[in-house]
């Protein structure tokens, strides 16, 4: 049964700028999601009105057999049980880190406070910075800390919002994989918002693709690589090469077979070297088509003729206009 769920929500700014359109939504229980989308796409409005803290202008958002509700229909607006988190979130810069994960929980018993901040700094690998005061701490760790505080007062559901965007890749790897750990354990409920495929990935293999305030597509990432519904959620993925002919179909450079005979002909124009593999970009003969192939060998150079194969399992096509 699912947990979480969004129905036929709807959000049109005082501006007049329409940024959710008729959005559903269903997230089980203890299951962890990565949405991706492009800046405007309506990430952050979404996860606002989730959180109960942004009116939305239709629909309705439910945790469990609760009904969510917004500012306009509740006193204080937001819910104990889902904590939102985003990169801009504030620590109190003049609490230490222990100080700071105890916060939400000053109107608990002592005891319980006391015991659960043990267990968050535990849970994060956070002991050794109990003491510390937040600009003691890199980026990466701070953010562990708001997660930390979040984690505090036992939420149901955990929505971040692009909250490590402004770390590093290498931090950001980290990070990412150390918190999936973590919220596997705690079986919390985690929508983790970002633009970056590779950071989603990371997280969970169940991805939402949003486009201009839209759910164009829900499900595992094999499903979603193969089977993309349009040509926006394809090339989330990486470059398409258009296949001559009328099919409308494509194929993805790591998919493409360049060798010396037979195939497709085509020229190298240009040559990247990638960490993985020379990048070729090559030129279909008799035709103005461009393609991006991989050279995991690195054998060609520009000027090369090159012939091009491919399985017809390999080619995209979309599966909703
Ligand atoms: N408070 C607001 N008032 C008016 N328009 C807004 C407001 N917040 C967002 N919008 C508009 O709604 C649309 C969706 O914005 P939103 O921030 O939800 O998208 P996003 O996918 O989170 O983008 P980003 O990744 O850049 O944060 C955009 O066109 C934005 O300009």
């Amino acid at each position: 049964m699912s947990y979480l769920k969004v129905s036929e929500v709807s959000k049109r700014y005082d501006s007049g700028s329409l940024a959710l359109e008729d959005f559903s939504l269903q997230v089980q229980r203890g299951g962890v999601v990565s949405m991706v989308g492009e800046s405007g796409s309506g990430k952050s409005s979404l996860l606002r009105i989730i959180a109960g803290l942004e009116v939305q202008s239709e629909g309705v958002v439910h945790l469990g057999d609760q009904k969510i509700l917004n500012p306009a229909q509740k006193l204080v607006p937001g819910y104990d049980e889902i904590q939102l988190i985003h990169q801009e979130y504030k620590l109190y810069p003049n609490s230490t880190v222990e100080e700071n994960i105890a916060r939400p929980l000053l109107l608990y018993d002592k005891e319980y406070q006391k015991e659960r901040t043990e267990e968050i700094l535990d849970l994060l690998s956070l002991q050794e910075f109990r003491d510390k005061k937040p600009r003691q701490l890199s980026g990466g760790q701070q953010q562990k800390v708001a997660i930390g505080r979040a984690l505090s007062i036992e939420p149901e559901v955990l929505l971040l919002d692009e909250p490590f965007s402004s770390l590093d890749v290498i931090q950001k790897r980290e990070l990412i994989e150390e918190l999936k750990g973590i919220f596997e354990t705690l079986e919390v409920t985690v929508i983790f918002v970002t633009h970056d495929v590779d950071d989603a990935l990371l997280m969970s293999e169940e991805l939402l693709i949003i486009q201009k305030g839209k759910l164009v597509q829900q499900g595992n990432v094999r499903g979603i690589f193969w089977h993309p519904a349009n040509e926006y959620v394809a090339r989330l993925f990486g470059y398409l090469n258009p296949v001559p002919g009328p099919e409308g179909a494509y194929v993805r450079p790591s998919e493409v077979k360049v060798t010396g005979e037979n195939g497709l002909k085509a020229k190298v124009v240009s040559q990247q070297f990638l960490l993985h593999y020379n990048l070729l970009t090559v030129k279909l003969a008799d035709t103005d088509v461009v393609w991006k192939v991989d050279d995991p060998n690195r054998v060609f150079e520009v000027g090369d003729d090159v012939c091009l194969t491919y399985e017809n399992e390999s080619l995209i096509r979309f599966t909703a206009s």
